[in-house]
């Protein structure tokens, strides 16, 4: 049977969430809207396993409605005592960085639901990993009820006390409905050039390559006349750039390579 295609721009979201459900109902409620608008849209779900609190909820809602769910546990967790059971697949980790790790590789773009320490490092790391340059993904922060006003207006203050850039600021995408979150993370990912400076490239971490971005590299070779040419393109660190490279050997000043770089301004 042919797998259905996701309608959106993401095949798979990452979803931090609380292990506890909370104390109103509006929480469990948005975690199953949350879940229910990732099924709508055709997107498989990743998030840290087990069946407690929030995360069993949205795991459970997005398996029934019939996509993929990737839980990634830790061993000590793994206990049904500790974290329940897992439903979809199963995948079992040495430790919560390595965790977290291969959560990123795993995702195409991070929410975050209402939920303690837990959940609240996670985003946190999301972001920072952003802007460093590790990641490119879009972290979404469904903010239900106004249960995260005071950490937004905390990074607000960051911005104001000169610890956080303004451009950086805007790493974090936050709605208070799922439907509105999922609609501004998608506009976002269609800018394909994010709004924040990354402190290092993305190619200089020292980490396997969180995620397929659009790279690409089209080349094209001929000779005339003797000359050889090579014309194509590279995207570096999303900005495109046309290459030629011309090899000609009748004149003491051609036998290097010329190479000629411009940037591919009219790229689509
Ligand atoms: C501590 C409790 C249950 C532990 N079970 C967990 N199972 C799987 N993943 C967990 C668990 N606890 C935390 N996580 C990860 O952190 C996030 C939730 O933490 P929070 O502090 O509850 O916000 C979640 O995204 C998981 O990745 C019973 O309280």
């Amino acid at each position: 049977m042919e797998e259905e295609k996701s309608s959106s721009k993401f095949k798979r979201v990452c979803v931090f969430c609380g292990s506890n459900s909370g104390r109103r109902k509006v929480f469990s409620d948005a975690a199953l809207e949350l879940g229910n608008e990732l099924v709508r849209r055709k997107i498989d779900l990743v998030y840290g396993g087990g069946s407690v609190g929030l995360m069993g909820l949205i795991s459970q809602t997005v398996y029934d409605g019939g996509c993929n769910v990737l839980g990634i546990i830790p061993k000590a967790l793994m206990p049904f005592e500790i974290s329940g059971e897992t439903v979809g697949q199963v995948r079992t980790v040495l430790d919560m960085h390595e965790r977290k790790a291969e959560m990123a590789r795993e995702a195409d773009a991070f929410i975050a639901l209402p939920g303690g320490y837990g959940t609240m490092e996670e985003l946190l790391e999301m972001i920072t990993w952003s802007h460093l340059g590790i990641h490119k993904k879009t972290v979404g922060l469904l903010n239900v009820d106004g249960y995260y006003n005071n950490l937004l207006a905390l990074f607000d203050n960051g911005v104001e006390e000169g610890f956080i850039k303004p451009g950086a600021r805007h790493i974090i995408v936050s709605a208070s409905t799922a439907n509105e979150l999922l609609e501004k993370m998608e506009d976002i990912w269609q800018q394909y050039t994010p709004s924040h400076e990354h402190v290092a490239p993305h190619e200089s971490w020292q980490m396997e390559q969180l995620g397929d971005y659009p790279k690409q590299v089209i080349w094209l070779f001929y000779g005339i006349q003797g000359e050889a040419k090579a014309e194509g393109e590279i995207v570096f660190d999303n900005f495109p750039i046309l290459v030629w490279i011309v090899f000609c050997d009748h004149d003491w000043w051609t036998t290097m390579p010329w190479v000629i770089l411009w940037p591919n301004l009219k790229r689509e």
